[in-house]
């Protein structure tokens, strides 16, 4: 059985359809990067899969269960990582990772902290607050977080915005690895990473034009449904 997939999805955001029809599959030890222009839908596939939104249409399965049926479980199997860093400016950084630890309920949490802090290479800042760090020093103290914990899929949303050449080949074999003990790794990128063999995954052809689609649809609650993700889209993410 395939172990994440996605079949028929649509996803509409606010008053647009991003795209149609779109399906994926991932196996263990799988590499997806997700390709296409800007506004593809590449950030709303990966908040899907990440469950932080509802398909407007299809189903997404984690081996065989609907994600939706179980969002919890799906959400301690995974880590997200979106635009933002999410790097609390008042705590030090090995603070904010025990924060992520602590909600992840991780039992030995400082040898864990310290393994994600050498491994991102940022042990040096593990007293240093929020607010000084570099734009690329908060992206590898976010990448850090993704080092806590077991988890079986990683979303990852853009992951070398503001990371020097190093960092972007620690981040390539911190992937590697990864993948080599089973997990799944779902990307997007607008550089090149060094990634083995990944499985393409081009949105372009599934963008279908928003008036067309309500047309051939003629869906009563469409149009009810168009202004609503702006806001449901926030509070999901606010509380995860
Ligand atoms: N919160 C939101 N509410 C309404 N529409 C949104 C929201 N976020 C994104 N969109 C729209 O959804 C579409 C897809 O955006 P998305 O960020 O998923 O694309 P992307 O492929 O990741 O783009 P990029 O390559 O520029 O990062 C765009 O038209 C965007 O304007």
């Amino acid at each position: 059985m395939t172990v994440f997939t996605g079949s028929d999805l649509t996803c509409l955001r606010g008053e647009r359809l991003v795209f149609g029809d779109l399906s994926f599959s991932a196996n263990t030890g799988d590499a997806v990067m997700l390709r296409g222009r800007n506004g593809a839908g590449k950030s709303s596939l990966l908040r899907l899969m990440a469950g932080l939104m509802a398909p407007r249409r299809g189903t997404i399965r984690w081996q065989g269960d609907d994600i939706d049926d179980d969002k919890i479980g799906h959400r301690a199997r995974l880590h997200y990582l979106g635009h933002q860093d999410a790097i609390k400016p008042v705590l030090t950084v090995r603070d904010n990772l025990r924060l992520w630890a602590e909600l992840r309920g991780i039992s030995d949490i400082d040898a864990e902290i310290d393994q994600a802090l050498r491994a991102l290479d940022i042990h040096h800042l593990g007293k240093t607050a929020g607010r000084y760090l570099s734009s690329g020093q908060k992206r590898r103290t976010a990448l850090a977080r993704i080092l806590l914990g077991q988890s079986d899929l990683w979303l990852l949303d853009e992951p070398t915005v503001g990371l020097d050449r190093e960092s972007c080949a620690e981040l390539a074999r911190l992937i590697a690895e990864f993948r080599a003990k089973g997990g799944i790794v779902i990307y997007s990128t607008h550089v090149d990473l060094d990634i083995a063999a990944p499985i393409i995954l081009d949105l372009d052809p599934f963008a279908i034009p928003m008036m067309e689609w309500l047309i051939e649809h003629d869906d009563e609650d469409a149009n009810q449904h168009l202004s609503l993700d702006m806001d449901q889209g926030r509070t999901t993410e606010a509380a995860i």
